[in-house]
């Protein structure tokens, strides 16, 4: 017998058969759920080929389905080209169940606020590094905010320290930053609907992305096993560094028969805690250099905050933190003025559901659009507009709530939360302590403005710009120069 259900939440007419499919752009769909949310709401359905897309415009409807209702939404839809990377022991990809559990686990532990204050002497020390970097060079910004965030997780995941530029573990991270972040949209590209696309070749319509993710995978390959090869010798003769590769390598032979994690699995969280990681906190950090020199009196506002505080004879520290609302307000508005993971990662459901009214069928597809979200004019004033004054108690600014999107909702909210936000911190801090970021000049002696673009992929990247960078004052020059890079985690 048939059973009635409420009706399905709103959404734009449909094709026969095809529902939705051509309407959506395979490039930057935020922008588009972000118009159709303002005509269907908060709750929109799609229908992709049969399948069911729940899109999520609002805080308050992500929050009472993924968090609330967690249970129900934290399974992920099949990754098809993900899968074919090599990604398919990435926490990140996995299904609902024990086998996530596990490995959620292992980041969890590792990744605790506690345990996130230990590491701060490496997040201080790449900060360091940084300025050193920038001092030198400032037009190869890019390459060297990707480098902080990449020598932050490398350190913790396994242990190295990077050294030079041509150091494998980077080309590492560049190979499979380049995998994530061009396989088009996450569990949407044609691949994953339909999943006999994958044998033919890259030329065939509809077959690009297989072609793609074929010719990538040797870096997904090489992230799992190059440095798992590396931790086992160095365990074998004693000189491992602590990591969380080494850990749980550790642990496995501390557990010996009972262990339940495999190579398979510690090589794939490894491998996704150092993506993960790298990528996203650099896509952030070229969204605060951009939104700094698009917006000079925030800089001059915050670097007035720092300058009463910190003072110019010493480099900010951890412990300023508390004393310094206003870069506070900075970090926040970087995060929602252009969230780095702008559709978040896809949630399933697992059981039929209703929700106001509406039905959400059991294996939707659903969407947190964070994008949407962070552009909500009913809880943003003027959203477009970077203004870190917004989140002040008022007066002062608009008692504007900090974003709660750009880290993903519920029990698939992501792990390494804590340890970005310090690196983001310290980074920024850092910068902006010391040196003045503003418009670069071209050949005429023209200010050139950067463009707000972005790249389209799980992460989103600001497309390239230059700035200029140069140092505050011959103090900061001199605490630059002479700032302590030691190790000392
Ligand atoms: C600015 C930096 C970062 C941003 C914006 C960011 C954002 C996100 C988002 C939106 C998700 C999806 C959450 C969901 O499905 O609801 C996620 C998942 C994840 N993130 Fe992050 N992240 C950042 C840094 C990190 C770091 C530093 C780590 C590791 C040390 C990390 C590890 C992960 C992992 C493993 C997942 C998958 C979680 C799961 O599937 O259960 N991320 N992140």
């Amino acid at each position: 017998k048939s059973i009635r259900h409420p009706p399905l939440p709103p959404g734009p007419p449909a094709d026969p058969i095809i529902g939705h499919l051509r309407l959506i752009p395979p490039d930057n769909q935020e922008t588009l759920f972000y118009k159709w949310g303002k005509i269907y709401g908060d709750v929109m359905h799609l229908d992709l080929l049969g399948r069911s897309v729940i899109v999520l415009n609002s805080v308050k409807a992500a929050v009472d389905l993924l968090d609330k209702r967690s249970a129900n939404y934290s399974d992920r839809p099949r990754f098809v080209l993900f899968d074919m990377m090599g990604w398919e022991s990435g926490m990140t990809f996995l299904p609902y169940g024990r086998r996530f559990q596990r490995h959620r686990r292992m980041l969890q532990h590792y990744l605790t606020p506690n345990k996130c204050v230990g590491y701060q002497p490496i997040q201080s020390r790449e900060a360091r590094v940084l300025l050193q970097n920038l001092l030198e060079d400032s037009e190869s910004r890019d390459a060297f905010i990707r480098r902080f965030s990449t020598a932050i997780i490398m350190r913790l995941a396994y242990g190295h320290q990077i050294t030079s530029d041509d150091d494998p573990y980077v080309k590492i991270a560049e190979d499979t930053g380049y995998a994530l972040s061009n396989g088009g949209p996450p569990g949407s590209t044609p691949v994953d609907f339909f999943p006999f696309l994958r044998k033919f070749p890259a030329w065939f319509p509809g077959a690009y992305y297989a072609g793609f993710a074929r010719n990538n995978k040797f870096a997904i390959d090489r992230l799992h096993n190059y440095p798992f090869e590396e931790v086992s010798a160095q365990m074998v003769r004693g000189k491992a560094k602590p990591s969380f590769l080494a850990s749980q390598l550790e642990a496995r032979i501390r557990e010996g028969n009972d262990a339940q994690n495999t190579i398979a699995d510690i090589k794939g969280a490894a491998g996704v805690m150092y993506c993960a990681a790298a990528d996203t906190t650099w896509s952030t950090l070229s969204m605060f250099f951009l939104a700094m020199v698009l917006n000079p009196e925030h800089q001059a506002r915050a670097q007035k905050e720092i300058d009463m505080v910190v003072g110019s004879g010493r480099l900010p520290e951890f412990e300023d933190r508390l004393s310094l609302p206003y870069v506070e307000c900075l970090l926040q508005e970087t995060l929602r003025w252009n969230a780095a993971v702008p559709l978040g990662v896809p949630h399933r459901s697992l059981e039929d559901d209703v929700y106001e009214g509406m039905f959400i069928p059991k294996g939707s597809l659903v969407i947190a659009n964070t994008r949407g979200m962070t552009l909500d004019e009913r809880v943003y004033s003027d959203p477009a507009m970077f203004n870190p004054a917004r989140f002040l108690p008022k007066p002062e600014g608009n008692a504007e709530p900090h974003p709660s999107g750009p880290f993903g909702f519920g029990r698939r909210i992501c792990p390494g939360r804590h340890l970005a936000d310090a690196s983001l911190w310290i980074a920024m801090v850092s910068v902006l302590a010391t040196m003045d970021i503003t418009k670069a000049v071209d050949a005429d002696g023209k200010e050139v403005t950067p463009e707000v673009a972005f790249s389209s992929g799980i992460t989103s990247h600001p497309r390239p710009y230059r700035c200029a960078i140069r140092p505050r004052s011959d103090t900061a020059r001199v605490l630059i120069e002479h700032s302590d890079t030691s190790d000392t985690y």
